[in-house]
């Protein structure tokens, strides 16, 4: 069986972090295994608390799974400090990490800090230039180029500064770009490509993006290339978001096992 690891945050009502990733590893088929960076007591409505797992707990679950099952593609999400990049960082290129996807999380939709601000610079120096894929949304795009994003063509010049930045692939995620369609662009440093569907009106999207990246890192453990991997992706979480659940009182989850139930 081909395996894939997350290195994220826990979110405790399962919609987002190391479960939806999870989730979505087993939903295609891809064996799961996670290092945990964070514990958030969180849930549809909020973060209500945030506690960081030491830089030296998160090389500690890295070195375990790599001594010993080495993962066919690498999701990489929340990882809220300076110090955790470094780690992380440092192990991918100890390890020589296949298919990393980075999603380069910061906010949650409820507004809470994931990634502390001042950590920002150490995710462009060291992180994005470890990855094989990022996947910022329109927000961390901005943060990332130090621009304002409003049209397909912003989002464009945003994926060559990204792209800059030591990274071979960029997809900017266009969840939150206000038009009708939702557009994801990749750049390959020479070349775009177009992800587009209707946007599907739900108030259910709690951890779309982590839902997202997780099936991208599925699709490349399990042989794909970059261009079919994201497009297969992009059917799971539209298909995820069209059966969304309405579970709590706020932004409910996606339904990571759609075709099963
Ligand atoms: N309402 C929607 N209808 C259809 N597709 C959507 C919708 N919202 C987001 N998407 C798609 O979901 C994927 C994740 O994009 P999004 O921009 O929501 O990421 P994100 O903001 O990082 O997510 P998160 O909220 O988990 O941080 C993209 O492929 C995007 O186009
Ligand atoms: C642990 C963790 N990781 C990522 C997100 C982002 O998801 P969203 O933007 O949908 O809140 C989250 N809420 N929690």
């Amino acid at each position: 069986m081909k395996t894939g690891l997350t290195i994220a945050g826990s979110d405790s009502s399962g919609g987002a972090g190391i479960q939806a990733d999870l989730k979505t590893f087993s939903a295609l088929g891809v064996y799961g295994m996670s290092v945990i960076t964070a514990i958030t007591a969180q849930n549809t409505v909020g973060v209500q608390a945030v506690e960081e797992v030491s830089g030296n707990m998160v090389g500690q679950q890295i070195d375990a799974i790599f001594q010993d099952i080495p993962a066919d593609a690498v999701k990489i999400g929340m990882v809220s400090s300076a110090n955790i990049i470094q780690v992380i960082a440092d192990k991918v290129k100890q390890y020589n990490m296949k298919h990393v996807v980075l999603d380069t999380v910061m906010i949650s939709k409820s507004g809470c800090h994931l990634l502390k601000p001042e950590a920002i610079e150490a995710l462009k120096k060291y992180l994005i230039p470890s990855a094989y894929i990022v996947t910022p949304n329109i927000f961390e795009a901005e943060v990332l180029t130090e621009m304002k994003i409003r049209t397909i063509e912003d989002m464009q010049s945003a994926a060559r500064k990204i792209y800059e930045m030591g990274v071979p692939y960029v997809v900017v995620k266009g969840g939150h770009l206000e038009q009708q369609d939702c557009v994801d662009i990749l750049y390959d440093g020479s070349d775009f490509r177009y992800y587009s569907t209707n946007r599907i009106d739900t108030k259910n999207t709690h951890g779309t993006g982590c839902t997202f990246s997780a099936a991208i890192a599925s699709h490349l453990a399990l042989g794909k290339s970059v261009e079919d991997s994201i497009d297969a992706a992009k059917q799971y979480i539209t298909k995820a978001i069209e059966k969304s659940l309405s579970l709590g009182n706020g932004v409910g989850p996606t339904h990571h096992f759609h075709e099963f139930y």
